[in-house]
């Protein structure tokens, strides 16, 4: 099934949103596959926002991203690339509806709480990128009270 690949940013850490957050995503029905707590280095946030690179916000937004540990994430269910875009809000949370997270817990673009996939190519490169090990394989028991 479609996976995604979500970050809680330095800022949703230190504001003790990683709870929420996971709860939203959870309580949709998407399944928990992989989840970690880590501190990434500079490098390493570049190679992460590399599609980025040219604009004039790139270093700020690095250094915002090694700022703090960063809770990365994937979640697997249908649809779950778009969905968890439409559940993350607009990017900028200005225009964020309320409701998303964005919406409901940011105001400045440059720190807006979380990070998920624009799409499942970038989906599959951001998991391998972050996921080298490799995720966890397992079904939630719920699966046949979520999907018909
Ligand atoms: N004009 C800007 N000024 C400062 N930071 C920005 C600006 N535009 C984008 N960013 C930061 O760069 C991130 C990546 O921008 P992008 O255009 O890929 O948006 P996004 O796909 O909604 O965000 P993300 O990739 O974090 O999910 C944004 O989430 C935001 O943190």
């Amino acid at each position: 099934m479609e996976q995604t690949f979500i970050m809680i940013k330095p800022d949703g850490v230190q504001r003790g949103l990683v709870g929420e957050i996971i709860g939203r995503f959870e309580k949709k029905g998407f399944s928990l596959k992989g989840l970690k707590l880590v501190s990434v280095d500079r490098p390493f946030a570049e190679k992460h926002y590399a599609d980025l690179s040219a604009k004039p916000f790139f270093s700020g937004l690095v250094d915002y991203i090694i700022s703090g540990p960063v809770v990365a994430m994937v979640w697997e269910g249908k649809g779950v690339v778009t969905t968890g875009r439409k559940i993350i809000g607009a990017t900028n949370p200005a225009e964020s509806a309320p409701g998303t997270i964005r919406g409901d817990f940011a105001i400045d673009i440059g720190r807006n709480v979380i990070h998920g996939s624009d799409s499942v190519t970038s989906a599959t490169k951001e998991i391998a990128l972050w996921f080298p090990e490799g995720i966890v394989s397992w079904q939630s028991s719920a699966h046949s009270w979520i999907y018909e």
